[in-house]
């Protein structure tokens, strides 16, 4: 059988509980990715998603399971995988365009300096900065510098980029523009890309594919949903496709009614749902009131 990209098996996380006893936040999780693919990865707040994201980066490590990327053990932090977190982390004493430099010195350490500058300007001009390649971060908008860290880790050209609500912090209207600048730059690069969003059309606008976590304690990924909508994407437009209002409804009713129940297939892997082909939800529960719902209004809402 051949094997995915990213293979990621039994991965689960226990904490202490401070009681004496242990705390199982996520368990048994399972899944692929393919090389090129945008997958994003919705769940109540605590399910495990950050820690999931930090284990692929190398940054946490699982209490149990493991993850190979191209037939390699993911062991700690390495080049091949690009991180971005919520709160940008760009090196305040150096320029929009220095901060890339820097990043794509690092990683070509044989390139010219002419060639670590050009390529360095081509991905600060995706994300439509190249006006302000001068400005140190201080001098830059939040949603500007956070352009800036997406530019830097598409310029890196990481095999895995691993986004962690890369948009939480910034106002609606911004986090559409940067939308659009990610649709843009993807459409361009064709990266892998596993990404951490609570905003279920900011999912439906990326992804190839989205996880639906359980909640947790023990959460597991319940289920892949296919986003079968055509690419390029645009915003403005998307809305427009049928397909597009069931995935929508898909993904809220997981999280408003059946995330607290919905189990993956027996084997652990993530039940293959495919809204836009009229899937229907596989394990129906009856709606109950769900102390977690705020975060599913809010994922609706925003
Ligand atoms: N060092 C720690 N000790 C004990 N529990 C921890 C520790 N770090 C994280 N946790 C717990 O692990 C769980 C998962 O945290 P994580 O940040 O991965 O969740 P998340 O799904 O990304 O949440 P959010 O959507 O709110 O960002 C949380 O319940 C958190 O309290």
């Amino acid at each position: 059988m051949s094997k995915s990209f990213l293979e990621v098996d039994g991965l689960s996380k226990v904490y202490p509980d401070g009681q004496g006893g242990d705390l199982t936040v996520f368990e048994d999780v399972r899944f692929a990715l393919e090389k090129g693919e945008f997958v994003c990865i919705i769940g109540h707040s605590g399910c495990g998603k950050s820690t999931i994201l930090n284990v692929l980066a190398g940054l946490d490590e699982a209490s149990s399971g493991n993850v190979v990327m191209n037939g390699k053990e993911v062991k700690g932090p390495g080049l091949e995988r690009g991180v971005v977190f919520q709160n940008y982390s760009l090196l305040p004493w150096k320029t929009s365009l220095n901060n890339i430099v820097f990043a794509v010195k690092a990683r070509w350490p044989k390139w010219s300096k002419d060639k670590v500058r050009e390529h360095s300007e081509r991905y600060l001009k995706m994300v439509g900065l190249d006006h302000a390649l001068n400005r140190k971060p201080s001098q830059l908008s939040g949603g500007m510098r956070q352009r800036v860290s997406i530019a830097r880790a598409f310029a890196t050209q990481p095999e895995l980029l691993l986004l962690d609500e890369p948009f939480g912090a910034l106002d609606a209207l911004t986090r559409g523009v940067i939308q659009d600048e990610l649709v843009k730059i993807w459409e361009e690069t064709r990266q892998t890309v596993f990404m951490i969003t609570h905003d279920v059309d900011e999912a439906i606008l990326l992804s190839d594919r989205i996880f639906l976590m359980s909640n947790g304690p023990n959460a597991r990924i319940a289920e892949s949903v296919k986003v079968n909508l055509p690419h390029p994407r645009s915003r403005a437009t998307i809305f427009q496709n049928p397909a597009h209002h069931k995935i929508r409804d898909y993904l809220v009713d997981f999280l408003v009614n059946r995330s607290g129940s919905a189990q993956p297939e027996e084997d652990g892997s993530p039940i293959v749902i495919d809204p836009s082909a009229g899937d229907a939800a596989p394990k129906p529960v009856p709606a109950k009131p769900d102390t977690k719902t705020e975060t599913a209004a809010r994922a609706v809402n925003a």
